[in-house]
């Protein structure tokens, strides 16, 4: 019997990197469906596992250790069916762009906060800082300014010029980081970037879409210098489901809870509510106005019912 992680997915196999560093070819021995969740894959990427080696140089998984979070897609709208993405995440980096194109601070809101609601730690990277015009130069630092007295770590860094890097791969030893954003704002540069020479990609991950229920969901983890790993995962536009009251919503907006302390009714929405101390620290701009418009955001989505099909 051996303990490994599984650093790549395929749908029909597994890839386990194994105590001592074997990589191994597995497939799955008994059943690891997860209670209330259905899933297409029972193991994810991350996951950590116990193998039993046979005499072709493959193993079977025999057991699955707890996983101490994991994020999920659903197949499709319809379907009631899950994927497993990627389990035992540490953290995650968004990486958003001012402009080329443009992330809007409603989906930097939203993904932070089912980050929040998923307790996985979110630094935001600030990419392409080498084309932007005076104007979105001050846009970035107004958002950097604003992200980081949140709470959010902020990194300045281009790709394609290579600067902010080094920071950046300091910032990934030891854990495993999901690298998340927008479609065109430089992931892939970015990850070879970080990524030793010797592990180029090939570009068989960008190139996959998910279409639909029937489109297997394939993920790999690159390792990273000082023991870490990365995740890349096109098109998670944040973790799980909303499936929440409208009070707890702002839960996972960190100022915005902080403040709701001295709202005058503990289930307070901090919309109409009299005595509503975030409304108040709204208008004296204590608390930006860009957060609240994506706090309203979610909550009038979730009310007409789309927010849960986002995922
Ligand atoms: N000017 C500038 N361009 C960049 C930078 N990083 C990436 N790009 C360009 O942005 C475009 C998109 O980059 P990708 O790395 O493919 O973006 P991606 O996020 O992986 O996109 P998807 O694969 O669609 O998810 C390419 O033309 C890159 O050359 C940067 O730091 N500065
Ligand atoms: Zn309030």
């Amino acid at each position: 019997m051996n303990k490994g992680l599984v650093i790549k997915n395929t749908g029909s196999w597994y890839l386990v990197k194994t105590e001592d560093n074997q990589l191994i070819e597995c497939k799955i021995k008994g059943n690891f469906r997860l209670k209330g969740i259905r899933s297409t894959n029972p193991i994810a990427v991350g996951d950590y596992v116990k193998i039993a080696p046979n005499t072709e140089g493959t193993a079977f998984i025999t057991e699955i250790e707890d996983r101490k979070n994991y994020i999920i897609r659903r197949a499709s709208n319809l379907s009631k069916q899950s994927h497993i993405i990627a389990a035992n995440l540490d953290q995650c980096l968004l990486i958003v762009t001012v402009n080329y194109p443009e992330t809007s601070t409603i989906f930097i809101d939203r993904f932070l906060a089912s980050a929040e609601a998923y307790r996985v730690p979110v630094s935001l990277v600030f990419n392409k800082v080498d084309r932007y015009t005076e104007e979105e130069q001050h846009y970035l630092e107004a958002l950097i300014n604003l992200y980081t007295h949140i709470g959010y770590p902020c990194y300045r860094v281009s790709a394609l010029n290579q600067t902010g890097i080094q920071e950046l791969k300091e910032s990934l030893a030891g854990k495993v980081t999901l690298f998340s954003g927008h479609s065109g704002v430089g992931k892939s540069t970015l990850i070879n970037a970080i990524l030793p020479d010797q592990q180029l990609r090939t570009g068989e991950i960008s190139e996959y879409h998910n279409k639909g229920m029937h489109t297997t969901t394939f993920s790999e983890m690159f390792p990273v210098e000082g023991d870490g790993y990365i995740i890349d995962t096109p098109g998670i536009k944040g973790f799980g489901t909303f499936d929440m009251k409208d009070e707890e919503v702002g839960h996972y907006f960190k100022e915005i809870f902080e403040m709701s302390a001295q709202c005058k009714y503990g289930n307070c929405t901090h919309r109409h509510e009299p005595g509503c101390a975030v409304r108040e620290a709204v208008e004296k701009h204590y608390i930006s106005e860009s957060r609240y418009t994506s706090y309203l955001n979610i909550l009038e989505d979730k009310e007409e019912g789309k927010y849960r099909s986002a995922y």
